[in-house]
């Protein structure tokens, strides 16, 4: 097995892996397919054209706009991707940081339905009738790129969307009780970024997700020994129901004394047995220390992997 890229200082690594990286910079980790997907093996689940409009810089990002949580249902869904058919509503109180308060059920967004209640600046959207499906929006002609955010609860997946999409994070942790969700753009084509909530019983949708998508990003907090046995396990029901699926994973809150080293995180993650064939990344973060200051967001060599990753 190649255990991929040293830590160069390219990546803010400092050697073998073995100690911790900076917070804040990507740190040693293990890729082990050398080249970025470009649009290469996996087939893009949305074949769109190329994208129109005023391109934007990377560097605007912040500026994006946020769409917390749109009330979505899944209709429409089916006819684009089949494995869509059997994709459940999540039986869960729809309140979502800055989203519309409870009621009902939420149907979990895809690209599509995203880029419909954005058309429409939507924070909610009813179902759709079949025969809107051929009516494509402007925004539809957009080239599209997604990326699913997962993790368990309190691992920082919330605060990553906000700090990516310019916001300051919250003060304490506000579970997500559904999905949460982010568009970027960029200069080539938009990111949808798709937090589920990590609490145990929402757990049970994240795999209905990980094929719909280009990349994911599964965000542990290095700091909850307790619990890592427990990220492990939800990580390889993942990486075992997608084996193509490139996946970064954000070994967040290094800024706390307790937090584990990354060849620590490496091992008890099982990082080292996956499959040579699959892109694997671990890096370093501090999306948003505890302390005072820092001079750049702990997300910025997270979202220069993920656009690599996604051109
Ligand atoms: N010390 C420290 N705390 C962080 C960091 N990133 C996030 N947090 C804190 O971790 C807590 C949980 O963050 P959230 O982003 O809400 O966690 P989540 O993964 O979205 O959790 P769920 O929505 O319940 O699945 C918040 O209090 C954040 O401020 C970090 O880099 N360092
Ligand atoms: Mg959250």
């Amino acid at each position: 097995m190649r255990l991929g890229v040293p830590a160069g200082p390219e990546f803010g690594g400092r050697g073998s892996g073995a100690s911790r990286a900076q917070p804040g910079r990507l740190a040693p980790l293990r890729r082990l397919r050398s080249a970025p997907r470009p649009g290469g093996s996996r087939e893009k689940p949305h074949p769109l054209p190329p994208a129109v409009g005023t391109p934007r810089p990377v560097e605007e990002a912040g500026r994006a706009s946020v769409r917390n949580s749109p009330r979505v249902w899944n209709s429409g869904l089916q006819r684009r991707r089949s494995s869509h058919s059997s994709r459940p509503c999540l039986p869960v109180p729809g309140r979502v940081e800055g989203g519309p308060g409870p009621s009902g059920a939420f149907g979990l967004p895809s690209g599509k339905v995203l880029r419909e209640a954005a058309s429409r600046n939507l924070t909610s959207a009813s179902p759709q009738p079949e025969d809107e499906e051929d009516e494509e929006p402007a925004l539809e002609e957009l080239e599209q790129r997604e990326v699913l955010v997962l993790g368990l609860d309190g691992a920082g997946k919330s605060t990553f969307l906000r700090v990516l999409s310019g916001k300051p994070p919250l003060e304490g942790h506000i579970p997500t009780w559904g999905f949460n969700s982010v568009r970027l753009p960029t200069k080539d084509f938009e990111v949808d970024l798709l937090e589920i909530g990590g609490s145990q019983n929402l757990r049970f949708y994240w795999k209905e997700f990980v094929s719909e998508v280009d990349v994911l990003v599964f965000v542990v907090d290095s700091a909850d020994r307790l619990r890592l046995p427990w990220a492990r396990q939800e990580l390889h029901k993942l990486l075992d129901k997608d084996p193509d699926l490139p996946v970064v994973v954000v070994a967040n809150k290094q800024d706390l004394s307790e937090a584990m080293s990354m060849g620590e995180l490496q091992r008890e993650l099982g990082l080292q047995a996956i499959d040579n064939q699959r892109e694997v990344f671990l890096l370093a973060a501090s999306i948003a220390p505890a302390g005072p200051s820092f001079e750049e967001p702990g997300t910025v060599h997270i979202w220069k992997l993920l656009l690599e990753l996604l051109s």
